[in-house]
């Protein structure tokens, strides 16, 4: 199993500036993925979990946008190679001076440090480490920074690069056109395929995706399809690219439940064949224990526990995790289900405080006062964080306390930096 990151996310704050109230949809989130990986994103509604997606594929509207110090990095050799020729006015290199920038942020984490480098400018959005962006042959190494991708750039990664499944399958296919047409059209566009070769791979992928008689169903419509397979065939189309990274936003909640297993299984397949980091949303506990291999855990725009799926559902540490654990049917035979009272708050102040404590069983009086920083569980190396101030629980109470301000205070004195990486979630050789 590999340990690359192929998308690493650094403090992601994303923002809806409305009349009434600045919206943090997405509040300063950290977390990677990595190729033959799934990595679950669960929370309740409104916790920020389709607009991390959408702030990946580049498809946050206006009265939002993702704020400066935000870095959501595709770090893919053969990607920067490629798109370094096709796009040379945007492509940069940054080598030498990344190297002593390194030495002052030796994990690489504070996006700024990059981008202070005098020959970066505005529409600089491919970053060459190793190697030399005039020259595309030599670069061994270097990322596309989404965050400021825009125009062709942003059209040949979003559909190209990343794909994205949505939870109605009719908002990604057109019912005017067949099936066939929709994957053919994304091969000539992606794969530059046309003709007899596109229909011949659109098949190919039908059958991939498990849908039976593709011969003749290439030709149908999307109403045509059951609702089950019509999520298939958005997955082919989205294979039709040949991504790297797959974004699934609620692919199965609209779908019962052996139809759900089903596209399930089938996208632990696909992710395995075809080396795929998939990014997985759901509100579903159950559905994250089937897919996952970490997890993400999101309130109010904010990650408050990240862990390997196993270790996760073993030993939930933020008291929101346990509150979503409880409340999956089935597992407490018999008993009653619970759910957790209340609903996620909107963020619409700076989080000086921990945002579930208005509903959390184990609130003290300092949850309203300090905001937790994500630490480390059992002083590991971060590979399981939780933002609660009941952590680090092997320290004194006081000292736990001091731990959570420090990092607030960090934070606040440099807006758009981000020193404390501890809640950095990095994937050991688990
Ligand atoms: N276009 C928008 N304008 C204003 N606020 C928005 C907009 N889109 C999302 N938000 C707000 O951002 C927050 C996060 O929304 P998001 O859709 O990411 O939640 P979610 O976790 O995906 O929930 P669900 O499970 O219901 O899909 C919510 O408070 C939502 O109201
Ligand atoms: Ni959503």
């Amino acid at each position: 199993m590999t340990t690359d990151s192929i998308l690493s996310v650094r403090d992601l704050q994303t923002a809806f500036f409305t009349d009434k109230e600045v919206i943090r949809a997405v509040d300063g989130v950290d977390f990677d993925l990595a190729p033959g990986t799934t990595t679950g994103i669960v929370g309740e509604s409104g916790s920020g979990k389709s607009v991390t997606a959408r702030s990946i594929m580049g498809l946050v509207e206006s009265p939002g946008r993702i704020l400066d110090g935000s870095s959501i990095r595709f770090e893919h050799a053969d990607t920067v190679r490629e798109f370094a020729e096709r796009f040379p006015e945007r492509a940069v290199t940054v080598g030498s001076d990344a190297a002593s920038t390194a030495v002052a942020d030796p994990d690489g984490d504070d996006p700024s440090a990059l981008y202070d480098h005098p020959r970066v400018d505005e529409s600089d959005c491919i970053f060459v480490t190793e190697g030399d962006a005039s020259d595309p042959s030599t670069i061994e190494d270097g990322f596309v920074e989404l965050t400021r991708c825009t125009g062709e750039v942003q059209r040949a990664m979003r559909g190209g690069r990343i794909a994205m499944v949505f939870q109605d399958p009719l908002t990604s296919l057109n019912p005017v056109y067949t099936v066939g047409n929709q994957i053919e059209e994304a091969l000539e566009l992606h794969q530059d395929l046309s003709g007899q070769a596109a229909t011949r791979e659109a098949i190919s992928l039908l059958e991939d995706v498990g849908i039976p008689d593709a011969r003749r169903r290439v030709s149908e419509y999307p109403h045509q399809f059951s609702g089950g397979m019509q999520q298939r065939a958005v997955i082919a189309m989205a294979l039709a690219c040949d991504p790297e990274v797959l974004i699934c936003d609620e692919p199965t909640t609209a779908l019962d439940v052996t139809i759900q297993a089903q596209i399930l299984d089938l996208l632990a397949d696909l992710q395995e064949t075809r080396d795929l980091a998939i990014m997985f949303i759901t509100h579903d506990m159950g559905v994250i224990a089937e897919i996952a291999d970490r997890v993400n855990v999101m309130y109010a725009g904010e990650i408050v526990e990240t862990a390997g799926v196993e270790e996760l559902f073993a030993a939930p540490k933020h008291p929101y995790t346990r509150g979503l654990l409880e409340a999956i049917p089935g597992r407490h035979g018999g008993e009653r289900l619970r759910t957790i009272e209340g609903s996620v708050p909107t963020p619409n102040e700076p989080a000086t405080y921990c945002r579930f404590a208005p509903r959390c069983p184990e609130a003290t009086e300092e949850c309203s006062k300090i905001h937790p920083d994500a630490v480390p569980i059992d002083g590991g190396d971060g590979d399981h964080t939780a933002a609660c101030l009941l952590y680090p629980e092997e320290l004194p109470t006081e000292a736990t306390l001091e731990r959570h301000l420090e990092a607030g205070v960090e934070t606040d004195a440099e807006p758009g930096a981000k020193p404390d990486t501890s809640g950095r979630p990095t994937r050991g050789d688990d």
